[in-house]
């Protein structure tokens, strides 16, 4: 297994097969030390604490990030949503997601532009309290696909392209946006940004994370239900999240609304996400609405050995409620870990199939 010198490989004991893991957990203005969660112990016994992200991870990562936005299909999307930025000809009413009235055309750009600022810096966002009295909810995902779309019929039923491109459009931003950050190291905040390598292959990973997206909680434990609300093609997809808030866990439950997003180019396959609202879809009693993204993973093929794939992932999370910057910032490397793990297990048991 490579490592670098810094001591920022981690090694996970798991079965036969072992997980490299890289986290950094980036805060202030400057990358400063990585967080090691106890299960994980550096490979070639460097201090941790001292360890900083190597110029040369740092360059590879900004690598990947580019580029995507190189690649055709990126290029035919963007500049396929450019049109449709610039010539509203053919585009109907937009409605506001939060309080269901008519967006003036005028103001639409505008209001996409405030919603990515919001999204760009999630340290400086406004803090707000989105705890609701607590009270019990055990909606089945059909009954949740039911109140998602009776909310919506009266208000969309003549906007469904509409509503559909607004998605894919918050997908493709958040897929570029996370990239944006990967790349600009120097404005890294409180991204949390992982690699690993996996043995399955790109489309093997993309299949469990992203296709059977609904069965995560058969392999994570942290996580209690996913219901996919909505298809948008293929590529693009709109997800109810809600994590376990297990004992032991920092963190309390969450639900999350987001807008996914995937592209495959000839390297890589991508999935993006950012937290999406809807007024029809409002925060469940008794769960805080965390915001999830944009965040991005990318799973890169190994040309020299194609059952293995390097996968990069940055989580970008507002858990939301009120905690400690110390107790979210290892929380969240712990899960994100743990999830490697799970993922791992998930793909080998996948194997034997
Ligand atoms: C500590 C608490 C608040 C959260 C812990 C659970 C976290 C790690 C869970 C909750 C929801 C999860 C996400 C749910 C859905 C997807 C879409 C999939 O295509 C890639 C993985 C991804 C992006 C998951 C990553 C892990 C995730 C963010």
């Amino acid at each position: 297994m490579a490592h670098d010198q810094e001591g920022n490989w981690f090694e996970v004991q798991g079965g036969d097969s072992s997980l490299a893991v890289m986290s950094h957990v980036t805060s202030g203005t400057a990358p400063t030390s990585s967080l090691y969660p106890s299960t994980f112990t550096p490979t070639d016994g460097a201090n941790p604490g001292a360890a900083l992200v190597s110029e040369a991870w740092k360059e590879e990562l900004k690598d990947l990030a580019t580029k995507v936005s190189l690649s055709a299909a990126a290029q035919s999307k963007k500049a396929e949503h450019e049109i449709r930025e610039e010539e509203p000809v053919g585009r109907k009413t937009q409605y506001s997601s939060e309080t269901g009235r008519i967006i003036p055309l005028t103001s639409w750009k505008t209001r996409r532009r405030d919603l990515q600022t919001a999204n760009t810096r999630p340290g400086t966002r406004a803090p707000q309290t989105s705890q609701r009295p607590p009270g019990t909810t055990s909606l089945e995902g059909q009954e949740l696909r039911d109140k998602w779309s009776n909310g919506l019929e009266d208000r969309w039923s003549d906007e469904l392209e509409d509503r559909d491109w607004w998605y894919q459009q918050q997908g493709q931003d958040a897929l570029q946006e996370a990239l944006n950050i990967m790349q600009n190291t120097e404005d890294w905040r409180t991204e949390i940004i992982s690699q690993s390598e996996l043995d399955a292959s790109p489309e093997q990973i993309y299949e469990v994370l992203f296709v059977r997206v609904e069965e995560m909680n058969e392999w994570n434990p942290n996580i209690a239900r996913i219901t996919v609300l909505k298809h948008i093609g293929e590529e693009t997809m709109v997800t109810h999240e809600i994590s376990a808030g297990k004992a032991g866990n920092l963190i309390g439950q969450r639900d999350f609304l987001s807008v996914r997003h995937s592209l495959k180019t000839e390297r890589c396959i991508y999935l993006s996400g950012a937290a999406t609202q809807l007024e029809a879809f409002p925060p469940q009693p008794g769960f805080i609405r965390a915001e999830d993204g944009p965040t991005c993973i990318i799973i890169e093929r190994l040309p020299s050995c194609p059952e293995r794939s390097k996968f990069t992932w940055l989580l970008n999370m507002d858990v939301k409620g009120w905690l400690p910057k110390s107790v979210v910032n290892q929380a969240l490397p712990q899960a994100q870990l743990e999830f490697m793990r799970h993922l791992q297990k998930r793909l080998e048991t996948d194997k034997k199939f």
